[in-house]
Order: C-alpha cells, then structure tokens, then sequence
C-alpha cells in the first residue's frame, strides 16, 4: 500500500511558520502584513474558502481585510475596488475569490491587480516571471503540491512527471515549477492519445482535471508518487448524501503507487497555507526586508 501523503498535517506546519515570521515581520516593520480577500457573490463553496482564508490570516497574526460584494456589482465597481487595494500600504496581498459571475472578465480583473500583490500569482507578468526564472509570486495550488512532492522525494532532479490538465491555475504552473526542478516533464489532457500509457511512464503523477476518479491504479507505474489536485462532489452510495473525490481513483492507485495524497486532506489545506506564505513574503518585499525564504 502507498504512503499517504497528509496534506492537512503539512499544511498546519507551514502555517506555524507563517506565523513565527509574521511575527517577526511585525516586531520590525511596527506593523502586521496584510491580505485583502474579494468575493463577489454568494457561492456557497467560495464562502467557505473566503471565510476560512480571513479565520487562518488572523490566526498567523497578519491582518485580514474581506470584501464581500453582491452578485450584481457591476464590473468597473470591482476594478475600483482593486485599484483602492493596489494603492492601499496596509495591504500586501490581493486575491479574488474565483470563479468570478459571468458578467465580469476574469483577466481583465487579474490584470488589474498590482502584480507585486498578486498573491495568487495569476498577473500575467507572474505567469512571466515563472516561466523565465525570475522572483514573483507563483499560484498556491501547484505551489502547494510541489511542497510535498519535495517533502517525499527530496531533489526531483531527473524525475519524469507527467502533469495531467492544462489549466492556467494549476496544469501551467505546475509544469514551469517541476521544469524548474529538473524534470522531465509532459503536459497531458484531454486529446491525449493513450493517456494511460503516458501517464505508466511517470515517477511523479499531478492530476488536475476535474474529472471524477478518472486516474486508476493499472495507469500507474508502480512506487509512483500522485498527487491529486481533484475536488469532486459525487453522490455516495446510498443515503442521497454527497461525498468529496479526487480525480484519482484512490482504491486502485494506493494498491500501485509509492505514495498518494488524499481528497479530502491532501492538496485542498495547503491552497489556503500557501496563500499566507505569499503574504508573508509579499509583506517582507514591500518593506524592504530581507527573508530567508527557505525557513517557510
Ligand atoms: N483566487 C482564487 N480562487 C480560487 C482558488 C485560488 O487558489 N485562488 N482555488 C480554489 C478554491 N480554494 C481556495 O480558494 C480552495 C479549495 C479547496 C480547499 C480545501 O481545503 N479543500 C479541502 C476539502 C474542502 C471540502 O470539504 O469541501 C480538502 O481538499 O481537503 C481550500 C481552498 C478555487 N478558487
């Protein structure tokens, strides 16, 4: 059987050290670092992430500043809104909540966001700065996920990864981040041919697609470490009730795989605990401090 890979442990120890730094960040700046949440709307599951975001900013002892606006708010009225966060000093990160009401242009939102607050990392000139080497802020989720392939393996010099989705949140980053750590990388998805079999090649496995346990254990070469980065809500076996998978089938690919991280518990709690590593580092660069990054 495979080792699990706890996510929910790793992240809380990320959260420890967030806050030793906010406070030391505090003692010399004479002030706390800050993040401003956004949520347009009233998504019952980005409620959720938007008030557990201010709860375990507040808890690391940075300063949270939430913004919840109605459904309506008409698109120029949260550009404002960003623009009066982007000139703000107490705020040294910004982050809308996606997914975002169809009537407001997502980009045009993200672009909007001083890319030096861009604790998302979704600015396009962090997109960038990732993809050509250079110190900016990377997205939480893939971000999250190769803190704990680097926690299980150590160095991924020299690892075949094969990334499955290609979204611009996760699939994207997270190839430029594994690249950067000397893998041999391939971005697989939907058009695929033979997705299983590139899929038997990889030592390292990130899913990313949103499709329910769609990765099965006979997929895997076996001692493979997957990372599962799904979050599916599928009916459970009777009761009429839900239950959350990844897009990995977890039976079969924990009888195959080296190690696994879990839905729930694996990558979902480091989202959140990178978020504040971000802002954390965005405090320090906004004042002019010096941190040694490697302590988070
Ligand atoms: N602006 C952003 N919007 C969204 C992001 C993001 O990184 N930036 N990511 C997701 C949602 N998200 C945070 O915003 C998030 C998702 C999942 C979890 C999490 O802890 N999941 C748990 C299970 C939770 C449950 O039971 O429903 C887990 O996997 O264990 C945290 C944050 C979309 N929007």
């Amino acid at each position: 059987m495979a080792d699990i890979i706890d996510g929910k442990a790793f992240a809380e120890g990320l959260r420890a050290r967030v806050a030793t730094v906010a406070a030391d960040f505090e003692a010399q700046a004479g002030r706390k670092a800050g993040l401003a949440v956004v949520l347009v709307g009233e998504d019952p599951a980005s409620q959720v992430y938007v008030r557990s975001k201010g709860k375990q900013t507040v808890a690391c002892g940075m300063a949270s500043f939430e913004y919840r606006l109605p459904v309506e708010t008409p698109e120029a009225e949260l550009l404002a809104l960003v623009e009066k966060l982007n000139c703000d000093p107490a705020v040294d990160g910004i982050l809308v909540q996606l997914p975002l009401p169809s009537h407001i242009n997502e980009q045009k939102v993200i672009a909007t966001i001083n890319p030096d607050k861009d604790v998302d990392g979704f600015h396009v000139v962090n997109v960038g700065r990732l993809a050509t080497g250079l110190p900016g802020f990377v997205p939480c989720t893939p971000l999250g996920c190769l803190m704990l392939l680097k926690d299980k393996l150590g160095s991924l010099s020299g690892f075949e990864a094969v990334v499955v989705g290609r979204s611009n949140i996760v699939g994207k980053p997270m190839a430029q981040m594994l690249i950067a750590e000397s893998c041999t990388v391939t971005v697989a998805h939907s058009r695929t041919k033979d997705l299983p079999a590139v899929v038997r090649r990889a030592d390292i496995v990130v899913v990313a697609v949103g499709r329910a346990e769609m990765v099965k254990g006979d997929w895997l070469k076996p001692g493979a470490t997957v990372i599962d980065v799904g979050m599916n809500r599928i009916p459970a076996a009777e009761d009429g009730k839900t239950k959350l998978v990844g897009d990995v089938d977890f039976a079969s690919a924990s009888e195959v795989a080296g190690a696994i991280t879990p839905v729930p518990g694996g990558v979902g709690p480091m989202t959140i605990a990178v978020l504040l590593r971000n802002t954390i580092v965005s405090a320090h660069r906004a004042a002019g401090l010096e941190l040694d990054e490697s302590v988070l």
